[in-house]
């Protein structure tokens, strides 16, 4: 079985190793430019459009969850990777731990009024105020899947109330599920700290704006840790300077790195992180990747399947 490897930063030769360990038959390589040479599976991340054109792969990995700018490359090049080549993607394999850490940490910053004591430090202003309570601080997941699930426990098991949104309906214990368009608007306006962990899709670009923004209660919070895309950013800084939002945190922008210009650097109600929220463990990944191979080739189905015509 041959193997071949893309990811403009990652450490080639460690991934090569590691996944040679789990699949001792395999001849791995990192692929370069001019590589024609035979392979059965790629690994990519942000692939050249001539490592994967033309080849007779049995499948694709995304070295990442999300698959956005495979699908975007492949609407431009779409004889990169013909239908019937299956494209498989990270499921959560340690990004769940990291997305939880992120959101419950950013939740009780906001919860405990951290923010407010930090500005009131500026000020050397010695002012106790009064606490939040779990009630009126109910958490809302846009985009149940993989992780928005992970990060909803870690939020239950601190007391908050939870809800998700999502295309279809979720059972999940004690987490109010909310589906389709139709309750779109039902999910927000009972949502203080609204989380986004969709996927980026045709539908979803731009969801977060000024319509649905409206809808929250005042004083709300956004954390988005899922694209830049899904928020109107002029439309989120309106709705901070008119009080619907108190904060907002964001780990993803419409554009990366963040053009200086930008006048999210420097909101006092803003805070960020260059695109950090969850990022691919090679344990867990090449763990994960190793498995789905091996189901493969014995002709079993496992998940982590992309769906491309939905786009996630
Ligand atoms: N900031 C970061 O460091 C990272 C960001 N991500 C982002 O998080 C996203 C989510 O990852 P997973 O949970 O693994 O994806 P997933 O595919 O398991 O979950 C996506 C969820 O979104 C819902 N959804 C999709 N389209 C929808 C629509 N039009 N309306 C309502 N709900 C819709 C689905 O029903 C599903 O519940 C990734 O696509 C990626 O963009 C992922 C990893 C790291
Ligand atoms: O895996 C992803 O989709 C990421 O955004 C990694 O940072």
């Amino acid at each position: 079985m041959e193997i071949i490897f893309y990811h403009p930063t990652f450490d080639t030769p460690y991934w090569i190793a590691e996944l040679s360990k789990l699949l001792p038959d395999a001849r791995i390589r990192g692929w370069e430019r001019g590589d024609n040479a035979p392979a059965d599976y790629a690994l990519v991340w942000h692939p050249p459009v001539e490592m994967l054109q033309g080849r007779e792969l049995k499948a694709v990995f995304a070295l990442g969850a999300g698959v956005d700018s495979i699908l975007s490359k492949l609407k431009a090049h779409p004889e990169m990777l013909p239908e019937s080549i299956p494209l498989f993607r990270l499921e959560d394999t340690g990004m769940g731990i990291q997305m939880q850490e992120y959101a419950v940490s950013q939740v009780l910053h906001w919860f405990r009024r951290f923010d407010d004591y930090q500005a009131l430090q500026r000020q050397s202003t010695w002012q106790p105020l009064p606490d939040y309570t779990q009630e009126e601080f109910t958490i809302g997941i846009m985009g149940a899947g993989v992780l928005g699930s992970k990060v909803a426990e870690s939020l239950l098991s601190w007391g908050f109330p939870v809800r998700c949104w999502s295309r279809s309906r979720k059972q999940w214990p004690q987490v109010t599920s909310y589906a389709g368009e139709d309750e779109l608007n039902a999910f927000l306006q009972g949502t203080r700290v609204l989380i986004n962990l969709l996927p980026n899709t045709a539908e979803t670009v731009g969801i977060i704006n000024q319509q649905h923004l409206s809808q929250l209660p005042d004083n709300s919070y956004v954390l988005n840790l899922a694209r830049g895309v899904h928020v109107v950013e002029e439309d989120l800084l309106a709705a901070l300077d008119c009080g619907k939002l108190k904060a907002a945190m964001l780990d993803v922008f419409s554009r990366e790195p963040l053009p200086k210009e930008s006048p999210l650097w420097l909101h006092p109600r803003v805070t960020m992180t260059p695109h950090v929220a969850a990022v691919t463990r090679p344990k867990e990944a090449i763990a994960y990747i190793a498995q789905t191979i091996t189901q493969l080739e014995r002709g079993e189905a496992p998940g982590g399947q992309v769906d491309r015509v939905r786009g996630y």
